[in-house]
Parts: structure tokens; C-alpha cells; sequence
């Protein structure tokens, strides 16, 4: 057994606490080493780690599910010695990357605007994401945060308004009120109109004395209605961009209707602002099992070789929420779950899922291989398609309430808040095999998850033990993103014992049991990824033109024919005509099979 002995490295050049355990003692010739490293707060955003250096030099450190950095196999004192120098010459990441993207670092400030600062979307997930960011010493030494929105507040009403979304990590709750005390100093509130250069100048002004002459840095985030995106867009580039340093501008979805409403959006920004300073943010890309979707095929030597229509029999999307558009239903008529959902974080991860291995792991490789999958694409066909809409229910006592029911909602709008769709990829990888997607707003769970269902194994000899239902025999691997994040595997083994009888089980990866600490919120990624010029997580406009050409057809000819959708009950498994279009592929949906059978 180990002996552990912390010789407490909080030295002023290291951030880090260190401790070592040897075998026997650390004047032996030969120990082994334990190495755990914690951050203590000081920021690190400009340090760097150059894992692949450490992993080079030392074959055997390996990094731990904690973070921490072991290494098992003995070693000579003076490599002992050696490695422990060299780690404690290396800065660890944490969660924050290098901080190339700010410039130098004493020299330069980022000022983060969040335009719409009075709505939904930035005090649910934008602000509490930055200060989350603050929290872990993500973001640069000098930063500012404004909210900007017509409303009018002072300060202390925006920090006020702020301070009641904001929570920290679970996992570490240490100094929490201090921290929060210290992000909503940096947060500051301008009143202005979308469309007004003049009031945007005036944001100028304060960003600049906030910027106290250093090379300032300017993200623009909108988290307006879609109407006044290109107004924003306009007045931030000719009234309030940054002179001495990079000014980039977070497009939230939607980005247009269609095709054509979404060329025009894309020439409209554009104009003021060139592509590489447009983020336009997926969330669903900023979500920790679909960032793990690429680690997954491409690292692991045993699922690639099978990720193809050789293997694959069908792969399912399905998203699903336990609540209506309680709230939203005035944007969400305009749009329905066909765009809200399907068009955008279903199609963006079956492109990860169906990609060809990037060059490299660089944003501009993975997108050109997403664009690739997206041109691949069948457009939908209206007889692959099924809507439906939720109407009232009364359970236990209480009515829930019909789409329709909302004052916002015309009371015979035929928008669809359920669809599933049968897609297609027409290239050799994956000729034939039907990728189905389903999405729904008020149905009886929440969730999100890839389904992959791996064909019949041929001539399998236990084909007997499996009884009528031979599909419960094939393997299926679910990633399920959200919630209680895990991927686990279907797998058939035999019950222990005298006799033969299979059975189910799961080899599972469940990120709770695994690891410890919480998973961070997608819009921290994403927003850490923009000020660092991290494109990876971001549509490009070539890929969602892609996108819209393969949902554009469809949209239009259920407009034009005036669709009626299938009605189904608040906290219903949704439309039938789900089955049926899965049956036509001679699919199950993989979630409902699981609730009937326990073990799935
Ligand atoms: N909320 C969510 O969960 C999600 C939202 N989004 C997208 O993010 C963006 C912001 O969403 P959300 O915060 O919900 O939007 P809100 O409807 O809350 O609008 C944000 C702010 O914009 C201003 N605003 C509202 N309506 C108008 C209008 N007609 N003309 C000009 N300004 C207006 C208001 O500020 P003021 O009156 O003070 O100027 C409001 O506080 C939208 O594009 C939305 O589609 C995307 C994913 C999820
Ligand atoms: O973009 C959207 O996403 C949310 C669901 O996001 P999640 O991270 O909570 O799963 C959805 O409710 C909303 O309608 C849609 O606009």
C-alpha cells in the first residue's frame, strides 16, 4: 500500500496543492508515485498545460476520473524528481483552456454585453453561466459584464434582478456568497433601443472607462427576438466595436424560418460583421454527452469499426419535455417543434453522429465533415413525417391545459409541438439506414438520448433462448444526454447458474456513480468557446443553409396543405402515428420499449 505524505506545494508560482505517496519511503530507489493536484483559486486562464508533453515524457501518468494525475508504474528517484519538477512547472487547466484568444493578459479586458438583459434567456442560463464561469477562475483577470435592454434599471436593479438566478456548484459551495458578491460588482446596466446607434454609442462610452485603456475585447450576446437581431448587430459594430481588439457578436437561434428568411438573416449580419465574428449558438453542442459523442467513436477502437450500415440497423434522436410552451407559446406559434427542435439540436447531433474522422480536431475540419453529412442528406418527405399537438388533460385532480389554451396561441393554430421524422443519409456509409427523430413538448418524461439499435447477429446459435421477440436480443447503446446523463450498453449474457437462460443487462456508464463533480451547463462551454474564438461548438453558415435545405420543402408543403396534427393528451406518450411511421422501417422506438421492459 501506498504511503501518502503532502509536502504541500502552494508555492507563490504554483496554483496548485500537490501531494506525493511512495511505496516505501522517498529516498528509495524505486517508488511509486501519486500526484494530486487542486487549483487554489488563483485565476489560470493564461497558464498553460501541455498534457501532451507530460504523457510524452512520462508514459505512465495518466490522468484520473477526478482530475487528479497519477502515475502507478515505479520510478527512479531522479525521474521521481524530475516529474515532479516538470508537473509543478505545468499549470492545470481545470476547466479553462489557454487564453490565447484574450491577448496579453495583464494588457487586455473582455467586455461581455448582454443585449435583451431584461428577458427570459439571460437571467435563466446567461448570466448565471458567466458567473459560473467567474466562479471557476475561468474568465480573464479584467473583465466587465453590462446588460443592455430597453428596460429601464439602475445598477443595482439589473444585480438585484441577477443575484436571484445565480447558484454555485454543488460540488463545491466554498466562499460562494463571497464570489457572488464579486461577480455583481463587474455587472453593469445600460438602457438603450435595439435599433439606436446613439444609445449604443453611449454604451461605448462606459465600456471604454471600464476599459481603462487596455486592449479591449468585445462579445455581444443577443438574447433578443429575432426581429431586432440585425439592428443590434448594426448598432454594436458602428457604434460600440472594440478599436484595439476583437468585437464578436452570439446569435441565439432562431436563425430565420426557412432557407430564405435564413440567407437573409446570414446577409444581413454579414453586412456589419464578417463570419468569423458570428457565433451562432446550438446549446444542444455545448452539452457534455454530445461534446463526448466524438470521443466516443473516435477514440475508442471498438465502436468505429461498427458505425456504419453494416452494423447499424437504426439510430434514434428523441427529445422529449414533460411541459408545454407555458410562456412562450406567442414565439412558439411562429415556429413549432419542427424548427425549435429538430431543425437545429437534432439535426446538429446527427451530423456529429454520422460525420466521416475530421482531419483534425480543429473547428474548421469538423464543420467541413458536418456540412458533408448535412449535403448528404435526403430533404424530408412529407410521407416520412407525423405531427401532433398536445391537448388538455385532467390527471389526479388537475387539468392541464391544451396548446391552444394559451392566450398567445390562436385557438385553431396548427402548429405541431410533437413530430417524428424518418431521415435519411444517402452516402455509403450509411445508405439505408433510417435515422428516426422525434420531439415533443408536454409528453410524460423529459429527456434527450441517441439510440443506436446494432442488427441481428447472424446465425446466432442462442436465437432459441430469446424467445419471439428476436429484436430484444440486439445490442443497443443509448447515450442519454439529459437527464442523468450515462451510456450504457445492451448487452445479452447468460443468467448464472446450472442451466442456460440469457438474459439483458447494461455495461453502464453513468456519469453520477462515475464521477463526482457537476457537469457544467452548456452555455458556459459555449460562452467560454466564444471569448476564447473557439468555433468548434458553432453553426457555420454553410451548414445551416444545409440544414434548412433539408427542412425547407416540408415546412412549407405542411403549411400549404394545412397539416392537421394528431392530437394527444398533456403527459401522453404523444401521437400513434409515431409506431406506425417507425414500424414502416420496421423500428421501435427504443424508450418505449425500455419502460416496458424494466431491464432495457
Ligand atoms: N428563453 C429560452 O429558453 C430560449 C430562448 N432562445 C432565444 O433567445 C432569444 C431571447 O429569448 P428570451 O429571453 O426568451 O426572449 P424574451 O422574449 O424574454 O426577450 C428578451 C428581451 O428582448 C426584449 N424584447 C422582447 N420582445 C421584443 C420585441 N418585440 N421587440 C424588441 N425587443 C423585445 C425585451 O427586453 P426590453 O423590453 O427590456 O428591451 C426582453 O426582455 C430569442 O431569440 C429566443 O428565441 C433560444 C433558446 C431558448
Ligand atoms: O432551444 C430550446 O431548447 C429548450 C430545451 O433546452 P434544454 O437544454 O432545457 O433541454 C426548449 O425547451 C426550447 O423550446 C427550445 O427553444
Amino acid at each position: 500500500m501506498s504511503t501518502l505524505h503532502s509536502p504541500n506545494y502552494t508555492a507563490s508560482t504554483s496554483s496548485y496543492n500537490c501531494c506525493f505517496a511512495s511505496s516505501s519511503s522517498s529516498s528509495s530507489s524505486s517508488s511509486s508515485l501519486f500526484v494530486h493536484y487542486r487549483r487554489i483559486g488563483v485565476p489560470s486562464v493564461s497558464t498553460t498545460y501541455d498534457q501532451k508533453k507530460v504523457s510524452l515524457q512520462y508514459r505512465n501518468v495518466v490522468r484520473m476520473q477526478d482530475g487528479a494525475v497519477a502515475a502507478s508504474a515505479p520510478l527512479k528517484t531522479k525521474e521521481l524528481k524530475r516529474l515532479k519538477d516538470e508537473l509543478l512547472s505545468v499549470k492545470y487547466p481545470a476547466e479553462c483552456k489557454d487564453s490565447t484568444g484574450f491577448g496579453s493578459k495583464e494588457e487586455s479586458t473582455v467586455s461581455i454585453t448582454v443585449v435583451g438583459a431584461s428577458g427570459d434567456l439571460a437571467k435563466k442560463k446567461i448570466f448565471p453561466a458567466l458567473f459560473a464561469l467567474f466562479y471557476e477562475d475561468c474568465l480573464p483577470k479584467h473583465f466587465t459584464i453590462f446588460g443592455y435592454a430597453r428596460s429601464k434599471m439602475t445598477d443595482a436593479e439589473l444585480r438585484n434582478m441577477v443575484s436571484k438566478t445565480l447558484t454555485c456548484r454543488i460540488d463545491k459551495r466554498e466562499n460562494c456568497n463571497e464570489k457572488m458578491e464579486q461577480f455583481l460588482k463587474r455587472c453593469f446596466y445600460h438602457s438603450g433601443q435595439y435599433d439606436s446607434e446613439e444609445n449604443f454609442a453611449e454604451l461605448h462610452k462606459k465600456l471604454m472607462e471600464h476599459e481603462g485603456g487596455r486592449v479591449s475585447n468585445r462579445l455581444f450576446y443577443l438574447s433578443i427576438p429575432p426581429n431586432v437581431f440585425i439592428d443590434a448587430v448594426r448598432c454594436a459594430s458602428l457604434s460600440a466595436s472594440s478599436a484595439s481588439g476583437w468585437t464578436r457578436v452570439i446569435v441565439e437561434k432562431p436563425f430565420g424560418r426557412d432557407s430564405e428568411s435564413s440567407a437573409a438573416l446570414t446577409r444581413g449580419l454579414k453586412q456589419y460583421m464578417a463570419e468569423d465574428q458570428i457565433f451562432r449558438i446550438d446549446h444542444y453542442l455545448g452539452k457534455e454527452l454530445v461534446e463526448n459523442l466524438s470521443v466516443l467513436r473516435f477514440s475508442n477502437l471498438i465502436f468505429e469499426p461498427l458505425w456504419s450500415r453494416q452494423y447499424i440497423r437504426n439510430v434514434q434522436l428523441i427529445f422529449s419535455e414533460d411541459f408545454g410552451t407555458e410562456g412562450r407559446g406567442g414565439y412558439f406559434d411562429n415556429y413549432g417543434i419542427i424548427r425549435d427542435i429538430m431543425q437545429n439540436h437534432l439535426l446538429q447531433i446527427l451530423a456529429l453522429f454520422a460525420m466521416e474522422t475530421p482531419v483534425s480536431l480543429d473547428a474548421e475540419d469538423i464543420r467541413n465533415e458536418k456540412v458533408k453529412v448535412l449535403r448528404s442528406m435526403r430533404p424530408l418527405q412529407l410521407g416520412d413525417v407525423v405531427i401532433g399537438q398536445y391537448k388538455s388533460h385532467t390527471k389526479g385532480g388537475i387539468t392541464y391545459p391544451a396548446y391552444t389554451d394559451d392566450q398567445t396561441v390562436p385557438k385553431d393554430s396548427p402548429t405541431p409541438t410533437f413530430a417524428a421524422a424518418a431521415l435519411f443519409i444517402d452516402n455509403a456509409r450509411w445508405d439505408g439506414v433510417p435515422f428516426l427523430m422525434k420531439a415533443g413538448k408536454a409528453l410524460h418524461t423529459k429527456r434527450a438520448e441517441i439510440r443506436v439499435q446494432f442488427r441481428h447477429v447472424p446465425g446466432n446459435l442462442y436465437n432459441r433462448s430469446f424467445g419471439t421477440d428476436l429484436d430484444r436480443s440486439t445490442n443497443e447503446l443509448v447515450i442519454r444526454v439529459q437527464p442523468d446523463e450515462a451510456i450504457y450498453l445492451k448487452i445479452n449474457n447468460k443468467v448464472p447458474g446450472l442451466g442456460m437462460r440469457l438474459d439483458r443487462s447494461n455495461l453502464n456508464l453513468h456519469y453520477a456513480a462515475r464521477y463526482s463533480k457537476e457537469i457544467p451547463d452548456a452555455y458556459e462551454r459555449l460562452l467560454l468557446d466564444a471569448i476564447e474564438g473557439e468555433r468548434r461548438l458553432f453553426i457555420r453558415s454553410d451548414e445551416l443553409d444545409a440544414a434548412w435545405s433539408l427542412f425547407t420543402p416540408l415546412l412549407k408543403e405542411l403549411e400549404e396543405k394545412k397539416i392537421i396534427p394528431e392530437y394527444y393528451p398533456y403527459g401522453s406518450r404523444g401521437p400513434v402515428g409515431a409506431h406506425y411511421l417507425a414500424a414502416r422501417y420496421n423500428v421501435q422506438w427504443g424508450d418505449l420499449r425500455a419502460e416496458r421492459h424494466q431491464t432495457d
